[in-house]
C-alpha cells in the first residue's frame, strides 16, 4: 500500500510541490467529510447569491471555496489563488512559488441530488513581483501539477506532475489517499460519448454532423453503434474517461449569444486536459491544444472535446472539414 506522499517523494519532485500537493489532498479529505454529512452537515441547498458568472452559488459552492482559500492561505508556498467563486484573484503569501486556481465544487447541480461532485485544482509556477489577473495569464503547458477529487462512492484522487496520470483512492480509516493506479491509461478508441444533447439544436455545423454520425450507429458512416453518458459533473465525466475511455465534450453552442462556451479554461478544461492528456488522450477545443491556449481573462470560457485520442482526432477532422 503506497500513500501519496510516499509516491511523491518517489517521483523526485521538489519538497515544495510535494508539500503543496498535500495541502490539495487535505483539501478534499475535509470536502469529502461535508459531502458525506449532505443533510445532515448543514451543507445542501442554494445560497442567497451569486458568483462573478451570474450563477448561483449553492451552500456547499461557498464552503468549499472558503474551506480551500482557508488552508491555502495558511500554506506559505501559496502566491496567489483564483477560485470559480472568487471575482478577482487574490494575494496569500508574498514569499509563495505558486499560485493556485480551482473549482471548489464542480458539479454543484448534483449536489442536492446526492450525485458525483468534486474539487478541481490547477498549479502554476508564480512570477516575481504582484499578485494580479496578469500573473495567471500562462498556457495550461506552464501546469507543474493538476488534479481533481471527486466525492463518489469511493473519494478518489487524479493527480499528475507531468510523470504519467496517478489514481488514489481515500483510505477512510487513516484519511489518507493510497495510490491504486500508478499509470491512468485512456484508450484510444471508444464506443461512448459524453454531451449535453438537449443543446442539439444550438451546436455549430462541425458537432452537428460529428454527433449525428455517432447516433445514427451502425447503418451510419461509422458502421458501429455508440453508447451516451452524462454525468452534469466534468469531473465525473472526465473521471469516466480516465478509467475506461470515452469522449467528452461541452462545444460551442448559441443558446446564450452572451455565453457561447460553459467550461472555464484555468481552473476546469487546462487541469482536466494536462491529466487527459498524461493518461494518453487529447484535449482540444476543436481548432487548438487546450493547453496551449494563451488566457487572456482568468474566468474565460472554452469549448472542450476531450478523451480517448483517436475518437477526439475524428471529432476534429469535422471541424476541419470546409
Ligand atoms: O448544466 P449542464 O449543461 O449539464 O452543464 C454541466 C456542466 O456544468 C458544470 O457543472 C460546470 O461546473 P460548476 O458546477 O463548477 O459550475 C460542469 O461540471 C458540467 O460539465
Ligand atoms: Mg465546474
Ligand atoms: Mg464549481
Amino acid at each position: 500500500m503506497q500513500r501519496l506522499r510516499e509516491t511523491l517523494s518517489l517521483q523526485g519532485l521538489p519538497s515544495e510541490l510535494q508539500q503543496l500537493i498535500l495541502t490539495l489532498a487535505d483539501c478534499g479529505v475535509e470536502i469529502s467529510q461535508l459531502v458525506r454529512g449532505g443533510a445532515l452537515a448543514g451543507v445542501l441547498g442554494v445560497a442567497d447569491s451569486e458568483n462573478v458568472q451570474g450563477e448561483t452559488q449553492k451552500k456547499l459552492d461557498i464552503i468549499a471555496n472558503d474551506l480551500i482559500k482557508d488552508k491555502l492561505g495558511a500554506n506559505p508556498l501559496v502566491k496567489g489563488i483564483a477560485s470559480e467563486e472568487e471575482t478577482d484573484v487574490v494575494a496569500a503569501n508574498t514569499d509563495g512559488q505558486y499560485l493556485v486556481c480551482f473549482d471548489p465544487l464542480d458539479g454543484s447541480s448534483n449536489i442536492d441530488i446526492n450525485s458525483l461532485v468534486g474539487t478541481i485544482f490547477s498549479v502554476l509556477p508564480a512570477p516575481q513581483g504582484e499578485v494580479n489577473e496578469a500573473a495567471f495569464m500562462q498556457p495550461g503547458t506552464n501546469q507543474p501539477c493538476a488534479c481533481y477529487i471527486l466525492y463518489g462512492p469511493a473519494t478518489v484522487m487524479a493527480l499528475t506532475t507531468g510523470q504519467g496520470t496517478q489514481m488514489y483512492s481515500l483510505d477512510p480509516a487513516s484519511n489518507e489517499f493510497v495510490l491504486v493506479d500508478e499509470q491512468v491509461t485512456v484508450p484510444a478508441q471508444t464506443g461512448e460519448f459524453a454531451i449535453n444533447m438537449s443543446n442539439q439544436r444550438f451546436w455549430q455545423a462541425p458537432m452537428q454532423d460529428y454527433i449525428a454520425d455517432l447516433i445514427s450507429g451502425k447503418e451510419g458512416p461509422r458502421g458501429r453503434n455508440f453508447n451516451m453518458r452524462w454525468i452534469a459533473a466534468m469531473v465525473g465525466d472526465v473521471h469516466r474517461v480516465l478509467s475506461r475511455g470515452g469522449l467528452f465534450t461541452y462545444p460551442q453552442d448559441t443558446k446564450n449569444p452572451d455565453k457561447p462556451f460553459k467550461l472555464r479554461l484555468m481552473y476546469e478544461a487546462n487541469p482536466m486536459s494536462f491529466l487527459v492528456e498524461q493518461a494518453g488522450g487529447k484535449a482540444s477545443t476543436g481548432y487548438e491544444r487546450i493547453m496551449a491556449i494563451e488566457p487572456e481573462q482568468i474566468h474565460q470560457r472554452v469549448a472542450v472535446i476531450l478523451g480517448s485520442a483517436d475518437e477526439v482526432d475524428t471529432c476534429l477532422g469535422y471541424h476541419s472539414k470546409g
